[in-house]
């Protein structure tokens, strides 16, 4: 039985400084599903997600969300339709402490009204999504003294506690040792069991293989493979766009 999609994303075009960033884009993402962006530098893979936070607008196709159309919507409407992001650059609050960072989560775009009809208290509900990502013992470390580790996962809680249906992971793994990246994989698959849509960006292939349905591979803004993980990992345009052995379109205005 096929799963409905969450996500849908058509004919999607982006232009940023003049350039061609993101060409013809399609992608699907059903509920419950784990698909992972990958791609080199520069490939487009971040431009996408922040098309579908409404930080980047696009100039042609739509995005839908649960069955809405939610193209050009400004992040703060779209954050509250469900959809939730970490970004590549961990940013806690540095003197607020973890479970404080958490709560802001808790609190964004809420009233006063509807945080009292939880049924959990604030508190209670920061220190239980901090314990989620393995952060419990954490609580009161303030932000700036977490490891590189510890400050992603509390991306990931701060994330969660907005009461996403839809997450997207940038990179959660990039520079972690190889047991921090284990517990990041094992956090995806907590997430996952708990019946969490999730769409990662993996550019260093740490996590892809361990924990994604599906890969879709992006090379200078167009998807050139998709498909379950053994499959992608092994496309020629692939392998070729990781080993630079293909001309670049962009050569003349690459910036990175
Ligand atoms: N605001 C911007 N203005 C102009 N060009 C931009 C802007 N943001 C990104 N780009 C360019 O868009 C291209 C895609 O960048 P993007 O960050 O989406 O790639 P990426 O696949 O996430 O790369 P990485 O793995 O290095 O994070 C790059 O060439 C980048 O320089």
């Amino acid at each position: 039985m096929t799963r409905p999609s969450l996500l849908d994303i058509r004919d999607l075009t982006v232009q940023l400084g003049g350039r061609p960033i993101l060409q013809n884009i399609q992608l699907s993402v059903a509920q419950g599903e784990i698909v992972s962006l990958i791609g080199p530098n520069g490939a487009g893979k971040t431009t996408l997600l922040h098309v579908i936070t409404g930080l980047v607008r696009p100039k042609s196709g739509s995005i839908h969300f649960g069955g809405k159309n939610i193209t050009g919507w400004p992040p703060h409407r779209i954050c509250r339709m469900g959809i939730a992001c970490t970004f590549q650059i961990a940013r806690p609050f540095p003197e607020m402490t973890a479970a404080e960072n958490v709560q802001i989560g808790l609190w964004f775009g809420r009233r006063a009204k509807e945080i009292r009809r939880r049924s959990r208290p604030v508190g209670e509900e920061a220190r239980r999504l901090l314990q989620l990502v393995g952060l419990e013992g954490k609580e009161e470390t303030p932000g700036r003294e977490l490891t590189l580790s510890e400050q992603r996962r509390l991306e990931v809680a701060r994330a969660l506690a907005t009461g996403p249906r839809l997450l997207l992971l940038d990179e959660i793994a990039a520079g972690l040792s190889p047991q921090a990246v284990s517990h990041a994989a094992q956090l995806v698959r907590t997430l996952r069991d708990q019946g969490m849509t999730v769409l990662l960006i993996d550019h260093f292939l740490n996590l892809t293989a361990r924990v994604s349905d599906r890969l879709v591979a992006l090379d200078q803004g167009e998807t050139i493979a998709e498909g379950p993980p053994a499959q992608v990992l092994h496309h020629p345009e692939v392998l070729s766009a990781y080993l630079g052995e293909r001309p670049s379109k962009h050569a003349a205005g690459e910036d990175r």
